[in-house]
């Protein structure tokens, strides 16, 4: 059984791995098939099949999200890893489109 934050929150193998840094995978991840310090698609012959779409999604999400909206915390967000990520308390957030002032 592999336990994947073993590797994503070393610190030896990521440098600060509770930095979101998304540079930090520029020139590192070209085989597209996983790598055994990657795990969050699985690796090997099982590696999964939605990685590339689910990759181009979240890219568009994020683009229109931080280019058409902002947002403000309303409650939650505190985390708990163990080992998935959780919102015990959920992450609420007020969402505006970028022109309009918060109400
Ligand atoms: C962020 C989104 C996703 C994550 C984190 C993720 C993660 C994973 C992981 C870790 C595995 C390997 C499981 C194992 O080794 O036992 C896997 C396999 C698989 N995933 Fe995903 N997945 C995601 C999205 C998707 C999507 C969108 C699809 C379909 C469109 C998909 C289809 C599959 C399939 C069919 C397998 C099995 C591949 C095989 O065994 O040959 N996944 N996924």
């Amino acid at each position: 059984m592999i336990y994947p934050p073993a590797t994503h929150l070393n610190p030896h193998i990521h440098e600060d791995p509770l930095t979101f840094n998304p540079s930090r995978w520029k020139g590192k991840l070209e085989s597209n098939r996983g790598e055994k310090n990657y795990l969050v698609f699985g690796g090997g012959i099982r590696y999964c099949v939605g990685a590339e779409f689910s990759k181009m999604e979240m890219a568009i999400f994020l683009h229109y999200f931080v280019t058409k909206c902002r947002w403000k915390d309303i409650k939650g967000g505190n985390i708990v890893r163990s080992p998935g990520l959780e919102f015990p308390d959920g992450y609420h957030i007020q969402i505006m489109p970028k022109n309009i002032g918060v109400l």
